[in-house]
Parts: C-alpha cells; sequence; structure tokens
C-alpha cells in the first residue's frame, strides 16, 4: 500500500480500497455537516479574492480555471468551543463546485484530526515520505461537487498549489469519479471508486496536470446538494 503504481506516470500512488464503504459514508457525513455550518456562516455576505498560482502550461492552454478567485475567511467551532478558520470559496473555478481550505493543525476540524490524519501520517512514514517522529504540518481541501444543468460538477484541469506541500493525498468517499492526469499528449484516466486514495508526488504532483470529469446525476431528487465530496490532505 498504496498498491499501485503507474509507471508512466513517476510519483503516482493508487489505493483503490484504502478506506471502507462504512468509513466513508461517516466522513461524507461529517464533511455535508461542515459544508452546510459553511453555508450558513458565509450566507451570501461579502468575498475577499484570492490569487491562485497556476503554471504557464495550465494557464496557456485555456482550461478554464481562473487564477482569482472569491473566499471567505469563516470561524466555525468544533466541540469542546475549539474555535477553528477556514477559506471557503462558494464558487471556485466552476459552478457547481465549492472549496473549503483549512490550514495548519490547529484549524483542522474534528473528523479530519481524529478519523483521516493519524492515518494518512501513517502511510505517509511507512511510504517514505515523512521522517518518523517529524511533526508535519497539514492542509486539508474539502471539495464539494454539486448538480449543475443534470451533472455533478467537476475540477477543470489545474496543479495543486505549492503551498499544499511536496505530497497531494486525494480521498474519494462519496461517489465513483473519473481522475486524469496529463503532461503534453500522456494520458492517464483513472476511475476513483468510493474509498480510493491517490497519492501524488514528484512530476506527477509538479509537471502534471490533472483533472475531475463532471459525471451524470442520478435521476430524481437527492437528500444533499452536494453530490461529492472528495477531502484532499498536503503537509509541510
Ligand atoms: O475532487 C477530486 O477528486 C480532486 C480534487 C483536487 O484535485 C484538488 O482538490 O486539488
Ligand atoms: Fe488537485
Amino acid at each position: 500500500m498504496p498498491r499501485h503504481r503507474f509507471d508512466h506516470v513517476p510519483g503516482l500512488f493508487f489505493d483503490p480500497q484504502y478506506r471502507t464503504a462504512e468509513q466513508c459514508s461517516h466522513l461524507v457525513r461529517r464533511s455535508l455537516e461542515l459544508y452546510d455550518r459553511l453555508e450558513s456562516a458565509t450566507g451570501g455576505g461579502p468575498l475577499e479574492q484570492a490569487h491562485i498560482p497556476q503554471p504557464a502550461y495550465v494557464r496557456s492552454e485555456k482550461h478554464n480555471l481562473p487564477s482569482e478567485e472569491h473566499f471567505a475567511r469563516v470561524a466555525l467551532t468544533e466541540s469542546n468551543g475549539r474555535g477553528i478558520r477556514c477559506e471557503y470559496f462558494p464558487r471556485y473555478g466552476e459552478d457547481g463546485h465549492a472549496l473549503a481550505y483549512f490550514q495548519r493543525n490547529a484549524n483542522l476540524p474534528d473528523f479530519a484530526a481524529d478519523d483521516l490524519v493519524p492515518g494518512v501520517r501513517e502511510l505517509v512514514e511507512r511510504e517514505g515520505f515523512a521522517p518518523p517522529d517529524q511533526e508535519l504540518t497539514w492542509k486539508l481541501t474539502m471539495n464539494f461537487y454539486k448538480r449543475v444543468g443534470g451533472r455533478i460538477a467537476g475540477f477543470p484541469f489545474h496543479v495543486d498549489i505549492p503551498a499544499n506541500g511536496v505530497v497531494t493525498m486525494i480521498l474519494n468517499v462519496h461517489r465513483e469519479a473519473l481522475f486524469q492526469i496529463a503532461k503534453g499528449d500522456v494520458r492517464a484516466d483513472i476511475v476513483l471508486p468510493v474509498g480510493a486514495l491517490l497519492l501524488l508526488s514528484g512530476e506527477s504532483r509538479y509537471e502534471w496536470k490533472h483533472r475531475v470529469l463532471p459525471t451524470d446525476a442520478p435521476a430524481g431528487g437527492s437528500d444533499h446538494a452536494v453530490e461529492r465530496v472528495s477531502l484532499v490532505l498536503g503537509f509541510q
């Protein structure tokens, strides 16, 4: 573990069964609760502008990820009255995609600190990405994808911002998705089942761009506006 390597994508690791369906539905429940709290905290109030750096080769191809995004600084209260802060982007890049960014350990939501980081920490140490006993500073990105015109939104081609650390880990907790990673004419398509962990390091993290494609929304209604959640961890 991670179980699959992609020989032509250096630094990319894939474990299709990192978490069980039950663990994932717990993470989804906690994530949707948090989304509801973010939405009620911001409630259409004023937003600040952020500059999201993207390498020239992503920008120049006119993939529609603008470098200026709008966010609100949100303070939330977790259990035992612990205050945390994040940057919340109600619309990130495309309609139907909201993103919350939690920086530093003191700002991690309870569910991430309790149920996510300990296992991932063990994994990065075991795989040699972090030395034993070194304290790591974690960043958590929560992606919330909604229904837009009968499709569930995706995330257009991008490279994760440098501040997210040398390794990016995507945990796919809610719904199967098609992930693509590309460099020049070379592209790999990876179906992410629920419970999958994808780890991008080295070349795959810095020199390849990646995206998640929109998918068909299920027929009928849903319990929640958010149809897909992904949890992305990085550390420094
Ligand atoms: O939603 C996903 O699976 C990918 C998210 C992603 O690429 C990111 O947060 O940088
Ligand atoms: Fe990404």
